[in-house]
This record gives structure tokens, C-alpha cells and sequence, in this order.
């Protein structure tokens, strides 16, 4: 669905990606993470088609996107930053608007476009369907930022920060909504967050971008294996408290009480979170990218 090779990026005399190269398979939601400025709107806005890539090959479902067609436009979904320009419609009037434009492009796998009250109502925005969009909150305009970008029944969707300025409701029912176009395995998905436990509940993979850099690609678990020492076990034995940090906790543990037995009590396992994770990998790719600034941490 995505093959990304060697791409790189450069604003003047500035490069902002660097090498980058991924994959996405089929149904897959896969999720950038990475520091403000580390390249991820750029990398999404080149696979979109909105900007010109300085070098590399870039495939999005086979073609490349500097010269899509409106068929191949027709399967991509973009979830823009929002739609401030269309204030005076209504939000059923604007998503059949919309929608009307894929019709033509609708196959007999993918029946196109999404129905808009049925979509409305996948979007929790059922109570507000007729109304114009400029009364709407900031949080129902994301939601419809949702529906537009998935109102043409896309197989590979772009989802840049969807869920910034979103309620606890708004976002379980976007992740929902993702879990839901992923798991019928007609969509796949690349989205950027900073929200680090929305990443480990929707990513199928991860991958981190650091100053242009892809430094980590694989699960969350995969990830937390790239770090030495990620989990920490906890455990009293004849009245002592021990720590240990292991890479291997399962392991560690098995050994632990083949040693010792029943004396250890009191045993606790902290796996490294997603966040641990990620900060421990950015940190490391930072020092190794300038050492004296990194030891100096
Ligand atoms: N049009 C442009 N001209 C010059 N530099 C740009 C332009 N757009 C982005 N940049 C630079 O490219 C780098 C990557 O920016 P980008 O917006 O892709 O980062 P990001 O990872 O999406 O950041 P954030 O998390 O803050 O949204 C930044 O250093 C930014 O200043």
C-alpha cells in the first residue's frame, strides 16, 4: 500500500528527511511519532501529493503521488487540519457534496461514497448534522475533518494529529472508528500523534522520526526490546527489597524463582510503557547525533 524509499527533503539549503525509508501492508495502522519538527506533516504531505519530494521513490498504492490521478486520488483519504472555508454549509450538505465526487468511482468491492448519515452517525456528530459548520466547537469540527477524510471509502488513509483538541469521548470514539475501517481490512492507515497511549492502542506498527530520521520501526514491544534494561523487576526475599532492570523480564523471573523458589515474594513486573520507550530512543539517536550534548544529559 506504501513503499517508501530513500526519500529525502530539502527546504533550501535545509534537509528535513533524510534517508527515509518504510513499508505499509494492507489493513495495517501504522502510527509516526516523533519530536515537533522531526518531518512527519512532510513526510505525510509528500505521500499525499501536496508536496514535491526533493528525492527518493515514493509508491502509494502503486503510484507515485507526484503524478496521481483523480483515480488514484479517489482511494487516498486526507484528514486535512480543518475545513475553515466551507463555514456557511451544513455538515450533511457538505459530506453528500463531497461524497458525490466518488460515485463515479465506486467498484464492486468498495461501494462509494460512505453514506453521510450513516457516516454522521459513525462520527458522533448525528445531533449536529444540520448544522453550518461555523457552529460547530473545535472538537465536532475535527470530528467532521473525520468524516471528510473518509467520506470517499479510502483504502489508505492520512491522518495528521486527527485527535489534537478532541474530549476523552471524541477521541475513544475515533479510535473506535479507526480499530473499525482497519479491522475490515479495506483501510489502512498512517497517522501522527503525540499522544503516546493512543499510538500503543492503535498502532499495528510504529515508527519514530527524529531530525529526518526513521530511528525505530516495528511494534511497541519490538521497540521496548531496542532499549537495554527496559523493564524493571521488583521482588523481597528474606525480608529485602531487590530491584532489577532486564531487558528479559519473563525470563528473568523464570530464573529468579528457579533459584530461589517460594521465598521471593512480593514480585512486580514493570514493563516499559510506549512512552518510556519512546523517550529512551529519541534520547539515544540525539546523543549519538551530537555526543557531547547527549552525555551532558
Ligand atoms: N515550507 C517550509 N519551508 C522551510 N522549512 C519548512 C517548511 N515546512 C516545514 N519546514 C521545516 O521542516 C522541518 C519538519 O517540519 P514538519 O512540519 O514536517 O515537522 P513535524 O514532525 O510534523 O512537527 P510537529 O510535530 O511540530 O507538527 C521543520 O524543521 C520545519 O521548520
Amino acid at each position: 500500500m506504501l513503499d517508501v524509499d530513500g526519500l529525502r527533503m530539502r527546504y533550501g539549503a535545509t534537509d528535513v528527511l533524510h534517508d527515509v525509508t518504510f513499508q505499509a501492508r494492507q489493513g495495517e495502522v501504522l502510527v509516526l511519532l516523533g519530536p515537533n519538527g522531526a518531518g512527519k506533516t512532510t513526510t505525510i504531505e509528500i505521500l499525499e501529493g501536496f508536496r514535491m519530494r526533493s528525492d527518493g521513490r515514493v509508491e502509494v498504492l502503486g503510484t507515485d503521488p507526484a503524478h496521481g490521478d483523480e483515480r488514484w486520488r479517489a482511494r487516498v483519504g486526507v484528514v486535512l487540519q480543518s475545513w475553515r472555508d466551507h463555514a456557511k454549509w451544513r455538515v450533511r450538505q457538505l459530506l453528500e457534496y463531497l461524497g458525490s465526487y466518488y460515485a463515479d468511482y465506486s467498484t464492486a468491492r468498495v461501494e462509494r461514497p460512505w453514506d453521510a448519515d450513516e457516516l454522521i452517525a459513525a462520527v458522533g456528530l448525528t445531533e449536529h448534522a444540520d448544522k453550518q459548520i461555523k457552529m460547530l466547537s473545535g472538537g465536532q469540527r475535527r470530528r467532521l475533518d473525520v468524516a471528510i477524510g473518509v467520506v470517499g471509502r479510502p483504502e489508505l488513509l492520512f491522518l495528521d494529529e486527527p485527535t489534537a483538541g478532541l474530549d476523552p469521548q471524541a477521541r475513544r470514539e475515533f479510535h473506535d472508528l479507526v480499530v473499525r475501517l482497519a479491522e475490515e481490512g479495506a483501510t489502512t492507515i498512517l497517522l501522527t500523534t503525540h499522544d503516546l497511549d493512543e499510538a500503543e492502542k492503535l498502532a499495528d506498527r510504529i515508527l519514530i522520526l527524529n531530525g529526518g530520521r526513521i530511528i525505530a520501526d516495528g511494534t511497541a514491544e519490538e521497540l521496548a526490546h531496542q532499549i537495554v534494561g527496559a523493564d524493571e523487576v521488583r521482588w523481597t526475599r528474606d525480608g529485602r527489597r531487590f530491584v532489577q532492570s532486564t531487558g528479559e523480564s519473563t525470563r528473568f523471573v523464570f530464573d529468579l524463582f528457579r533459584q530461589y523458589g517460594e521465598t521471593v515474594t512480593d514480585l512486580e513486573v514493570r514493563r516499559a510503557s510506549l512512552e518510556d520507550t519512546y523517550l529512551a530512543l529519541v534520547r539515544q539517536a540525539e546523543a549519538a547525533a551530537s555526543p557531547l550534548e547527549g552525555a551532558a544529559r
